[in-house]
């Protein structure tokens, strides 16, 4: 794991985007098309605004989610949401979404559905997680039902969970996906999620999941 600190969170955002992008252009010059995996949540807003600005072949660049919380896309809680208002718009416009969501009751019932889109875009070129202060990122969270088998190795790249802390339903991907991904980034901000971090690394997977991908991670971390 490498651990950057930065002095402001817009430093870091801007730095962060840079190394994404960057990442997104090596992969696109070496082959037809790359695939971008996101966090959904209160923190990679910023980072999305500058990404979609920025010159990139977008239109050969898959753009998924880590996970979604399973509501209506026009809920405030959508991470498809946030994706449209902030990542898919100006240049990136031209990505291709991968879907999280389509409307159901359950994430059960379209689950065969929208593993085939992901299974089309694996693996991830670049992977970017956020992680809350109880440890979880995606929606691998400490507790959840079906925890300990999303996070084995022969786990369905796509799985529904349900947690107390996690509010509604959960799809995300799993532990082998994320750990598949060709660069791992992080993004952190606050010393409550330092902290977190710290004790993620003492622990085991089923209290603290976001060990599983932090071997390889490089963790971006502001005040
Ligand atoms: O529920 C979620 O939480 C995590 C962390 O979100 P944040 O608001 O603390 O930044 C996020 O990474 C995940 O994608 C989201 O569904």
């Amino acid at each position: 794991m490498t651990f950057l600190e930065y002095p402001d969170r817009e430093m870091l955002m801007m730095a962060l985007a840079d190394a994404i992008a960057s990442e997104l252009r090596q992969a696109l010059d070496l082959g037809d098309r790359a695939t971008l995996s996101v966090p959904g949540g209160t923190t990679p807003g910023p980072v999305f605004d500058i990404l979609s600005a920025l010159d990139l072949d977008w239109d050969r660049v898959f753009v998924l989610l880590n996970d979604e919380r399973w509501v209506p896309e026009d809920s405030p809680r959508s991470n498809t949401r946030l994706l449209r208002e902030r990542l898919l718009r100006n240049r990136a416009a031209a990505a291709r979404l991968v879907p999280l969501y389509a409307p159901a009751d359950t994430p059960e019932a379209v689950m065969a559905e929208l593993t085939r889109g992901v299974e089309a875009a694996l693996p991830i070129t670049v992977l970017l997680l956020g992680m809350g202060a109880d440890m979880h990122t995606a929606s691998l969270f400490p507790g959840a039902d079906h925890l300990a088998e999303a996070l084995a190795d022969d786990a369905p790249p796509l799985m529904a969970l349900r947690a107390e802390a996690a509010g509604e339903p959960r799809i995300t991907l799993t532990a082998p996906v994320l750990r598949d991904a060709m660069h791992c980034h992080i993004l952190i901000t606050g010393g409550e999620k330092r902290d977190a971090l710290e004790r993620a690394e003492t622990l085991p997977e089923l209290q603290a999941p976001v060990r599983c991908v932090l071997k390889n991670a490089t963790i971006h971390w502001a005040p």
